[in-house]
C-alpha cells in the first residue's frame, strides 16, 4: 500500500463530568485523529491519546502534532508499506513518542483492514466477540463514588476500578465494599505511593481487590516486585510499561501478576499485540486500558481485546461515558456487559463529520 494523503485534526471536548486521578483532574479533552488515505481512495483513521499536558506521560498534544508532522508522517507517506507491523519497525528508529506512533500507525492498521475487506479484529486474530466492559469511577468522593457505582451497574458494566491515593484509599474502598461487597473491583494509584507506605498497601488486602494498579514509581519496576512479594493482591503494572522490553523485565522480576496495555502506551497496535502474546506465554494477565479517549481510539481498544488474553474487562466504555457526543458514527454502546465487535471493514466505525467539525480546533492536509 501506499499512503498519499494524511490530515491531522486537533480536537477539543468538555467532558461530561470532571475525572480525577492521584495525579490530575481532568475538565476538558484536547485530542488527535489522524486520517490517511491511499492510492484508490480507501481510508484509515487513528488518534493519538496524549493529554494537553504531561501529567500521565510526557507527551503532549503539540508534542505529538510535532513527531506527527515533521518526524512520522515523512517515513511513511508515499513510502511503500507492505503491511503495518513493518511501519512499527520503521518507527523503531525514532526513540520514545509511543502515542504520536501509535495514532499514525493504528491509522495504517485501520486502511489496512479495510484494503483486506476484514474488520480489524478479525484480522488480528481476534476470537471474541462480545467484549466485557468495565469502567473507572471520575470521583474520590465514597458518597457520589457509590452513587456512580450504582449507575454503572445498572447499565451493564462488569467491573469498576476507582482512583487512590495515600490521602483517600483505605476508607474509600471500605465504603464501596460495605456497598458491594462482591463487586468486581480494582484501584488505580497512578504512582501516588512508595515503598514506605508498604503497611498501607498490606491493608489493602482485605477488600479483595482484582488488582491494585501502578502503586509505585511510573518508571518503576524493581520496588513493584519487592512490594508484590508484601501484599496478596496482584500488581497491576501500566505507567512503566512503555515497550516489550519492560514488560519482559517485569516478567523476570515478577513485579506484577498483570499488565494494562494500551495501545498509545506501548507505540501501537503492533507492539501491543507482541505484549499480549508475551503475557499469555508467561501466565501474566492483560486487559486493555483507556486513556479517556474519543471513539476513534475507543473502536482500536475494542478490536485488541477481542484477543484471547484479554480475559480481564477492561477500561472500555460507551461513548456516552464521557461524551455528550462522540466523534464517531454508530456511538460505541455497552450493551449485556459488553460491546460488540462490528461486522464492518476495518475498524467498523466511521467520523461523524459534523460532530468533528464542531470539536475541531485545528486542522492541516499534507500530500
Ligand atoms: O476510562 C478511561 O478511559 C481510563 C481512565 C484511567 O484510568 C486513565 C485515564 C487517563 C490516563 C490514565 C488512566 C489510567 O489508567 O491510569
Ligand atoms: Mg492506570
Amino acid at each position: 500500500m501506499k499512503i498519499t494523503e494524511a490530515w491531522i485534526y486537533v480536537i477539543k471536548m468538555p467532558l461530561k463530568s470532571p475525572f480525577s486521578t492521584s495525579l490530575s483532574k481532568v475538565t476538558e479533552r484536547e485530542g488527535i485523529i489522524i486520517k490517511v488515505r491511499d492510492e484508490e481512495g480507501t481510508i484509515g483513521l487513528g488518534e493519538a491519546v496524549a493529554f494537553s499536558t504531561p501529567w500521565y506521560t510526557e507527551e503532549t498534544v503539540k508534542t505529538v502534532f510535532h513527531m506527527l508532522k515533521d518526524i512520522l508522517l515523512p517515513l511513511i507517506l508515499h513510502q511503500p508499506i507492505n503491511d503495518p507491523s513493518e511501519v512499527s519497525k520503521r518507527f523503531d528508529m525514532i526513540r520514545g513518542n509511543q502515542m504520536a506512533k501509535a495514532g499514525i500507525e493504528t491509522a495504517i492498521w485501520d486502511l489496512y483492514a479495510k484494503q483486506q475487506k476484514k474488520p480489524l479484529w478479525d484480522l488480528i486474530g481476534g476470537v471474541r466477540e462480545h467484549v466485557p466492559a468495565g469502567v473507572v469511577v471520575g470521583s474520590q468522593d465514597p458518597i457520589e463514588a457509590i452513587e456512580n457505582i450504582s449507575m454503572y451497574l445498572q447499565e451493564g458494566y462488569k467491573r469498576v476500578k476507582v482512583k487512590i491515593k495515600p490521602e483517600n484509599d483505605y476508607y474509600l474502598l471500605k465504603e464501596i465494599r460495605k456497598h458491594y461487597p462482591e463487586l468486581d473491583l480494582m484501584a488505580d494509584a497512578n504512582s501516588a505511593y512508595s515503598l514506605k507506605d508498604v503497611e498501607i498497601l498490606k491493608s489493602l488486602d482485605e477488600f479483595n481487590l482484582l488488582m491494585i494498579e501502578q502503586p509505585l514509581g511510573i518508571d518503576d519496576i524493581v520496588e513493584h516486585s519487592i512490594l508484590q512479594k508484601e501484599i496478596k493482591t496482584p500488581i497491576c503494572l501500566d505507567e512503566s510499561i512503555v515497550s516489550l522490553q519492560d514488560a519482559k523485565s517485569a516478567i523476570y522480576l515478577k513485579s506484577c501478576g498483570v499488565i494494562n496495555i494500551k495501545i498509545g502506551r506501548v507505540g501501537g497496535l503492533w507492539n501491543a499485540i507482541q505484549m499480549h502474546d508475551l503475557c499469555v506465554e508467561n501466565n501474566i494477565k492483560v486487559w486493555c486500558g483507556g486513556m479517556i479517549e474519543f471513539g476513534i481510539s475507543k473502536a482500536h481498544n475494542i478490536a485488541l481485546a477481542t484477543k484471547s488474553g484479554f480475559t480481564i474487562p477492561g477500561d472500555i466504555s460507551s461513548s456516552s461515558r464521557y461524551w455528550e457526543e462522540d466523534i464517531i458514527t454508530p456511538e460505541i454502546k455497552v450493551h449485556n456487559g459488553g460491546i460488540k465487535a462490528p461486522s464492518d471493514y476495518g475498524i467498523g466505525y466511521e467520523l461523524n463529520q459534523r460532530r468533528l467539525k464542531e470539536v475541531t480546533i485545528f486542522e492541516e492536509k499534507y500530500d
